[in-house]
């Protein structure tokens, strides 16, 4: 991307009494775009989260969020960030707008326009006039995440945003993401141990094990292995595809595996015309030929040596 990042992780370093648990860990997000935060129970996620927010000092390294130091340049760089890091708290008998308006009065210029437009953005115009303790959990970890929102950051850093919610609240909170991050321009850092929310929600992870950085990719890109891919191509009679697949490469008789609706093995993409012509030359039907992606979890998995989130 050839943007300037908004934000910049640069070998952040966490030590507690001489116990690194953030080591040089170092990743970049951009203007828009929706990061998923991921690593066992204990990586360092949350410490993260608390240094790029400025709420624990940086032992070594730096956090630049938009250009501004958090360690130099504190009140700048906050002024362009919002975070959720622990569960929010509200005034249980103001309602949800009064509760916005009260934390609006910290900044110099929230307009009521822009206190709308947030409830309108997170979906709680419906309810912003209710007291806030009669809130289900998922109505406040929005309500939280409107307060965030009302000083137009250019970062928004949650933790755990979806924990304690039911799938269907899960669901919802995606696609408040996916409008937060559209309309708004905002780049979103989201922690979370549901690998599969992480995949369906982000546009990239991170993933860290003991406070270092393991792996950061696009979760929608192909796997860049160095190995063939996978491909499956969907044929009509997989097992006959799959015999006469073997015969011809009896070396590699062990990867091909038929399944219903199609067969599968690993091919480097200069032979795939190869093996489409053997299946046509068998008089086989094909209707698709696709590249089988591991899901994010079986990459996590294979990153992590196997540990898991939860
Ligand atoms: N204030 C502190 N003093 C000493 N050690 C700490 C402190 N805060 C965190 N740690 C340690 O740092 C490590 C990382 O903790 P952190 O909470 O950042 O991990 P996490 O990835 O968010 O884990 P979880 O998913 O369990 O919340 C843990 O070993 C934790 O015990």
């Amino acid at each position: 991307m050839a943007n300037k990042p908004i934000l910049q992780v640069i070998n952040a370093t966490k030590r507690y009494a001489g116990k690194t648990v953030v080591d040089r860990l170092s990743f970049d997000l951009y203007k828009g775009e929706i990061v998923g935060l991921l690593g066992p129970n204990g990586a360092g996620k949350t410490t993260t989260m608390r240094m790029i927010v400025g709420l624990i000092s940086i032992t070594e390294g730096d956090v630049l969020v938009h250009g501004h130091s958090i360690k130099h340049r504190y009140v700048q760089a906050v002024s362009h960030l919002g975070g959720v890091i622990e569960n929010p708290e509200f005034y249980p008998f103001f309602s949800g707008y009064e509760n916005l308006r009260h934390y609006a009065r910290m900044y110099a210029d929230v307009s009521e326009q822009r206190i709308a437009e947030v409830v309108a953005l997170i979906g709680l115009s419906d309810v912003i006039h209710k007291r806030s303790d009669a809130y289900s959990l998922g109505m406040k970890q929005r309500l939280g995440i409107a307060q965030a929102l009302l000083h137009k950051p250019s970062l928004l850093v949650l933790d755990e945003p979806t924990n304690g919610l039911d799938p269907a609240g899960i669901r919802e909170m995606r696609d408040y993401f996916k409008r937060i991050a559209r309309s708004e321009g905002v780049a979103i850092l989201v922690s979370s141990h549901l690998l599969s929310e992480i995949e369906l929600m982000c546009d990239r992870v991170v993933i860290i094990q003991n406070g270092k950085l393991v792996d950061t990719q696009t979760v929608s890109a192909p796997l860049e292995d160095n190995q063939a891919s996978v491909i499956a191509f969907e044929v009509d009679d997989p097992p006959k595809a799959r015999q006469i697949l073997a015969a011809r490469y009896p070396e590699g008789a062990d990867g091909i595996v038929a399944g219903t609706h199609t067969v599968s093995l690993p091919v480097e993409r200069e032979r795939i015309t190869e093996i489409l012509a053997l299946l046509l030359a068998a008089q086989l039907r094909i209707f698709s030929v696709q590249p089988v992606r591991k899901n994010l979890e079986d990459r996590f998995l294979e990153k992590t040596g196997g540990n898991r989130i939860v």
